[in-house]
C-alpha cells in the first residue's frame, strides 16, 4: 500500500504522534520523519526549561518541516508534527497543498500522565497543559480525527481506511461534499451519537465518543 499525500500527524505532546507516525510510516512503505528533530536547540532547550514555545519560535521549525514536506511531496511521507494552531497547519499547505493531517485526540490528563511516564525525553509533563491552551482542533480541514485512547494498531487502521485513495485531488481547504447538511463550525454533537463510518463527512471539532465506543473517528472531506 502506498499514499503519495503527505501525512501529518498532530496533536498535542503525549498523543501519540511517533508512535503511530512510526506504525503508519511501515503499513505505508513511507518514510517517517520526527518533527522533535527540525527544531532549532534554543526550542528544546527552551522546552527542557519548561517554557512553552511561542508563535514566533515555532516559525523556523514548521519552515523546515514545510521544506521536508514539500521536498516528498511526489513520492509521499508520514510526518509528525504537533501543528497545533490552524496558523501552522496554514503554513504547511502552503509548502505542502496536499498535506493530510491525522489528529490524535486525547484529553489533558491522559496526556499528561503518558508524558509524565515516559524516560528520557526533554518535554517535561509541567507543559501539557500549555499545549492544550494553544490547540486548535483540524476545522474542516482535509485529514482525519481519532481517539488517541484507542490501542495504535486500531488507529493505524481507521487511517488506512481514511487515507484518500493515491492520486485523489486534494485540493487545499478540502472542500465539503456539496449538499451535506453540517452543523455550524466547531459545534458538538449530541453525546452518544454514531459518527459515521470512516469517509464521512464530519465537521472537525466534533466530540469523539469516549474510549471503548465504537469507532472513535470523525473524517474531515479530502
Ligand atoms: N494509543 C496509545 N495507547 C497507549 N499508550 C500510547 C498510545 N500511543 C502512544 N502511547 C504512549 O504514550 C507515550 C507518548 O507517545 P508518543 O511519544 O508517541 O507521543 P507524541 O505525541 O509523539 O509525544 P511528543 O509530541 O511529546 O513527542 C509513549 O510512552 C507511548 O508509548
Ligand atoms: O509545538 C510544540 O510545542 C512542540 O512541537 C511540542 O509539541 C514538542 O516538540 C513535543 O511535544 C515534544 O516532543
Amino acid at each position: 500500500m502506498s499514499a503519495t499525500v503527505p501525512v501529518v500527524v498532530m496533536g498535542v505532546a503525549g498523543c501519540g504522534k511517533s508512535t503511530i507516525g512510526v506504525l503508519l510510516a511501515e503499513r505505508l512503505g513511507l518514510e517517517y520523519a520526527e518533527a522533535d528533530v527540525f527544531h532549532p536547540p534554543a526550542n528544546v532547550a527552551k522546552m527542557a526549561d519548561g517554557r512553552p514555545l511561542d508563535d514566533e519560535d515555532r516559525l523556523p521549525w514548521l519552515a523546515a518541516i514545510g521544506d521536508h514536506l514539500q521536498a516528498r511531496a511526489g513520492t509521499g511521507v508520514v510526518v509528525s508534527c504537533s501543528a497545533l494552531k490552524r496558523s501552522y497547519r496554514d503554513l504547511l499547505r502552503a509548502a505542502a497543498p496536499r498535506a493530510w493531517f491525522v489528529h490524535l485526540v486525547l484529553d489533558e490528563a491522559t496526556a499528561t500522565r503518558r508524558v509524565a511516564a515516559r524516560p528520557g525525553h526533554f518535554m517535561p509533563a509541567s507543559l501539557v497543559a500549555s499545549q492544550f491552551t494553544a490547540l486548535e482542533p483540524l476545522d474542516r480541514e482535509a485529514g482525519v480525527a481519532l481517539d488517541a485512547t484507542q490501542t495504535p494498531a486500531r488507529i493505524v487502521a481507521s487511517v488506512l481506511a481514511a487515507l484518500p485513495p493515491t492520486g485523489a485531488a486534494l485540493p487545499s481547504g478540502a472542500a465539503l461534499p456539496s449538499g451535506a447538511a453540517l452543523p455550524p463550525s466547531g459545534a458538538a454533537l449530541p453525546s452518544g451519537t454514531a459518527l459515521p463510518p470512516s469517509g464521512a463527512a464530519l465537521p472537525s471539532g466534533a466530540a469523539l465518543p469516549p474510549s471503548g465506543e465504537e469507532d472513535g473517528e470523525s473524517v474531515m472531506p479530502a
